[in-house]
């Protein structure tokens, strides 16, 4: 089955559903990338904060040097974490982490959080302290977003990514950005799921021309595995793929809930980039554009809609709180 294309404002295109690699181990990313091409994933989604960059690289080396792709029929997403807004850093990370691809180029690098830290070095941290300074704070640095947002567009400039956006932003960086933008925010990646639908946000996103991908298009997976703060959150809402319009379009689609919530958002054209460790899950996944739900049907689910935000990362560093959707 072909994955429908996204048009991007840069021109490029940009296939709907995708391999997210957060959670990915190093020890099975290469593995697990060259499966999910196998399978007909064409797009992964990277970050240098998931540390596995150079494994999901060799994986698609390994798959061009077997002939099953050419290195243009595959669609690269990465990220440039917060310690690295500053110019000088955000270019030198950049290069590091196309060089751990080693394809090249990036189709689409993202700023990851509308929030700069203090510079780290990479080389004397170990992943998940290495985002704390030494003196175990999560440290702020003045770095404004024009600052990034040019250095991202110098990656265009030199042929290092081919398109350039943002996420976890919200529409007044995205309208600031725009001000001054020699390049266009080609892409948007948000939280995005039934529980927090966020459609003013993808209205300005489509009026604006700024393609959207979805995340934890799942909403939480189990609460039970949640930080207390997102727990609290979920408590006394099904999990999504329980949520009534969930389940019975399952049923009468024959697909899984997991397929119904990640139609939802590719029905309404928001990308998605669905990461399973699963085999079975990870083909399950890509095959997400073979049933058309109703109008109705679209509407129930996002009905479910109660702003329930599961991903902020001052949720996940109690001792340094971070929210940068307060
Ligand atoms: N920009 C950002 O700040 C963020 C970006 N992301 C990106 O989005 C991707 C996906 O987001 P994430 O939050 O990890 O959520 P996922 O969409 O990957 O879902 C979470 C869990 O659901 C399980 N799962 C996958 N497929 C199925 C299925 N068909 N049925 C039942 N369970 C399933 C997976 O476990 P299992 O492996 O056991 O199948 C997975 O760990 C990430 O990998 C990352 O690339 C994510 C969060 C934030
Ligand atoms: O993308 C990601 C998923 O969310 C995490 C918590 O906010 C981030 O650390 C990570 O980079």
């Amino acid at each position: 089955m072909s994955n429908p294309i996204v048009k991007l404002a840069s021109g490029h295109e940009m296939p709907l559903v995708g391999f997210g690699l957060w959670k990915v181990p190093k020890e099975t990313a290469a593995e697990t990338v060259y499966n999910a091409i196998k399978v007909g994933y064409r797009l992964f989604d990277g970050a240098y904060d998931y540390q596995n960059e150079k494994e999901a690289g060799e994986g698609i080396r390994k798959a061009i040097s077997d002939g099953l792709i050419k290195r243009e029929d595959v669609f690269i997403t990465t990220k440039l974490w917060n310690n690295y807004h500053r110019k000088e850093h955000a270019l030198a990370m950049a290069k590091k982490q196309n060089e751990a691809w080693g394809l090249g180029y990036i189709d689409l690098f993202l700023i990851h959080f509308p929030c700069a830290l203090k510079y780290i070095d990479p080389e004397l941290r170990r992943y998940p302290a290495w985002w704390i300074d030494d003196a175990g704070t999560v440290a702020p640095d003045n770095v404004p977003i024009r600052e990034t947002w040019e250095a991202m567009e110098t990656l265009v400039d030199t042929g290092l990514a081919r398109s350039i956006g943002v996420s976890n932003f919200q529409a007044q960086s995205l309208y600031d950005i725009q001000t001054y933008a020699r390049h266009p925010i080609s892409a948007l990646q948000i939280e995005h799921h039934p529980y927090l639908a966020q459609p003013e946000l993808l209205q300005m996103a489509r009026e604006n021309g700024i393609a959207v991908t979805a995340y934890s298009s799942f909403g939480p997976q189990s609460f039970l595995e949640l930080p207390p703060a997102f727990a609290r959150r979920a408590a006394g809402i099904p999990l999504l793929f329980d949520a009534e319009p969930v389940a019975s379009a399952a049923a009468k689609y024959e697909v899984t809930p997991a397929q119904v919530l990640l139609r939802w958002a590719t029905q309404r054209n928001v990308a998605v980039i669905p990461k399973s460790n699963n085999p079975s899950r990870l083909q399950q996944n890509l095959d997400v554009i073979g049933f058309e739900m109703t109008a109705e049907e679209l509407e129930a689910i996002s009905g479910l809609d109660r702003g329930l935000r599961f991903n902020d990362p001052g949720f996940y560093l109690p001792n340094h709180p971070l929210h940068i959707f307060a």
